[in-house]
């Protein structure tokens, strides 16, 4: 058994970026991170634009100027202006090259085609110049760059409509269990519903996870090593849920182990989640989370995100940690380091009746959980306790 520390050491040296490839349309490639520069292919303003409402002027020593014409967002003619002249403009028109200023309309009196300047307006000013976001040809954003939803936006700016990515791993979950049925169907006697897979696909999803496939085994030794063998080779990523502990039909431990998955480490430290695999073959990561749910969504947050940053290049992307005042009382048993079902409100923090990790009623309703290290054996209110912020 290995520590919590010494795990997430593990998982962080043995996960490294995937390198792979592909095209997206810029609308799906939020959140991958660019595999090339990218250069602008037009300058960014393409041309003079007026940031007012008001009037664009050529510039003369008085305070009065004859209004020849008018330019709105979208028009493409370029009066010639001379001095003294001004036309009617809009936020986001062209800005004639004769002219030097745009004066916002409320800086302006207006009568017939003339019209009159307060005396604090400035020269040079509100008009953006061609290219002052980024010119033509220069580097518009580097290789590497996370495409947040401005960066979709900048990018779709410049008129681009797909991008070269890393590809994000390709992921799949699968689940163990004689006892597990669909929901949907008829429970008989023995049986549970089926509910990890679609809370670790919906964890997936939430961090922008998308290629995902589910499978599921009954607790059968071949059909396990069957369908993990086909699993390992056609995904960047499995996660087992279930079947890694000791009992006589837990197959998980003994399926990787003849598939030649190397095994990282096996057990930590912890509650809940001591039975958790981590290992690799070939360019395959592997978890096997406990199947009690609960646990197995602590080991997701705690271990498989790490690999998932990792995986994506986001070297120091962490769940939040931060101290917070204790509002309740908790004796931990045992000298294993718990994470606890708990929920913060912005300033303390209350850990959750109900810490089983079978119980994911209290995992419903909690935004984080209290880590109580391995020399601590209680919690007084008043206390400052870590809580790690979930992404909910
Ligand atoms: N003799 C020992 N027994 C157990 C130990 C131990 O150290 N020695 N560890 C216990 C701990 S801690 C855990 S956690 C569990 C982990 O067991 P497995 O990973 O083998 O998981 P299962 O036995 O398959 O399932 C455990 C529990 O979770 C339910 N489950 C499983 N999969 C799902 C699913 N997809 N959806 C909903 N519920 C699921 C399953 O029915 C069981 O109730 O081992 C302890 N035993
Ligand atoms: O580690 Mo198990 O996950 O405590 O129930």
């Amino acid at each position: 058994m290995i520590a919590i520390n010494e795990a997430l050491d593990l998982v962080k040296t043995k996960c490294s970026p995937l390198l792979k490839e592909t095209t997206k349309p810029l609308e799906k490639a939020g959140g991958y991170k660019l595999s090339t520069n990218i250069y602008a292919p037009i300058n960014m303003p393409p041309f003079r634009q007026s940031a007012m409402d008001g009037y664009a002027l050529n510039w003369h020593d008085k305070l009065t100027y004859t209004v020849i014409g008018e330019i709105k967002a979208g028009d493409n003619h370029q009066p010639i202006l001379k001095k003294g002249e001004a036309v009617r403009i809009f936020t986001g028109a062209p800005v004639p090259d004769t002219a030097n200023t745009v004066v916002m309309q409320e800086k302006v009196s207006s009568t017939d085609n003339t019209i009159k300047l307060d005396d604090s307006v400035e020269i040079y000013t509100n008009i953006r110049t061609i290219g002052e976001q980024v010119k033509k040809s220069q580097l518009a954003l580097a290789k590497d760059t996370k495409l947040t939803p401005a960066a979709i936006g900048y990018l779709s700016s410049l008129g681009i409509k797909e991008v070269k990515v890393y590809q994000k791993p390709t992921i799949a979950i699968l689940t163990t269990g004689n006892e597990l049925v669909e929901p949907g169907l008829h429970l008989e006697y023995g049986q549970i519903y089926e509910s990890n897979s679609k809370m670790l696909l919906s964890t997936l999803y939430s961090l922008k996870f998308y290629d995902v496939n589910i499978y599921k085994v009954k607790d059968d030794y071949k059909e396990t090593l069957n369908t993990l063998d086909k699993v390992i080779k056609e995904h960047d990523l499995v996660i087992i849920s279930g079947g890694i502990s000791v009992g006589d039909y837990d197959f998980v431990g003994q399926a990787l182990n003849a598939l030649q998955v190397e095994e990282h480490f096996y057990k930590v430290k912890q509650k809940p989640g001591k039975p958790l695999f981590f290992g690799t073959k070939n360019d395959t990561y592997v978890f096997a989370l406990p199947g009690n749910p609960a646990a197995s969504l602590t080991c997701f947050y705690i271990y498989v995100f790490t690999a998932l940053q990792r995986l994506m290049g986001n070297e120091f992307y962490k769940l939040p940690r931060i101290q917070a005042k204790s509002e309740s009382l908790f004796k931990k048993h045992g000298d294993r380091p718990q994470f606890l079902k708990a929920t913060y409100n912005g300033n303390s923090v209350t850990i959750l009746e109900g810490q089983s990790s079978s119980m994911l009623q209290t995992y419903a309703i909690c935004n984080a959980l209290v880590f109580i290290p391995e020399e601590l054996s209680k919690i007084k209110v008043g206390d400052f306790v870590e809580v790690i912020l979930l992404p909910v």
